[in-house]
């Protein structure tokens, strides 16, 4: 027998909510780790943004995404927003000193 179209949507809504809450979850814990680097390269004078490291990241991240399935655009777009927070993190950690 075929699911009600409205109970289909509310299935798919409740995978959706609980994927938005492992995704805000995860996205706390990264948050936690960069915060404890930001302190680091504040206390030791490291610059806030390492490049190299970044370029590294985007190469994996776009190759994970494509294995998934992704758009590796979305994935390196996605990336770039959240380094740009961390930035601004490091660089009001490394001002607070
Ligand atoms: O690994 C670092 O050095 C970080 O500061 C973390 C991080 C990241 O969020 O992944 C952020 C900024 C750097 O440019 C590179 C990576």
């Amino acid at each position: 027998m075929n699911e009600d179209p409205t109970t289909t949507l509310m299935r798919l809504r409740g995978s959706i909510d609980n994927i938005d809450a492992a995704l805000i979850h995860l996205l706390a814990e990264r948050f936690k780790a960069t915060k404890q680097v930001g302190q680091l390269k504040a206390e030791h004078g490291m610059p806030p943004s390492d490049p190299a490291r970044e370029e590294q990241q985007v190469a994996r991240l776009r190759r994970l995404a494509e294995e998934a399935d992704l758009d590796p655009a979305f994935a390196e777009k996605w990336f770039n927003f959240v380094v740009a927070e961390v930035i601004r993190h490091h660089t009001a950690a490394a001002d607070a000193r």
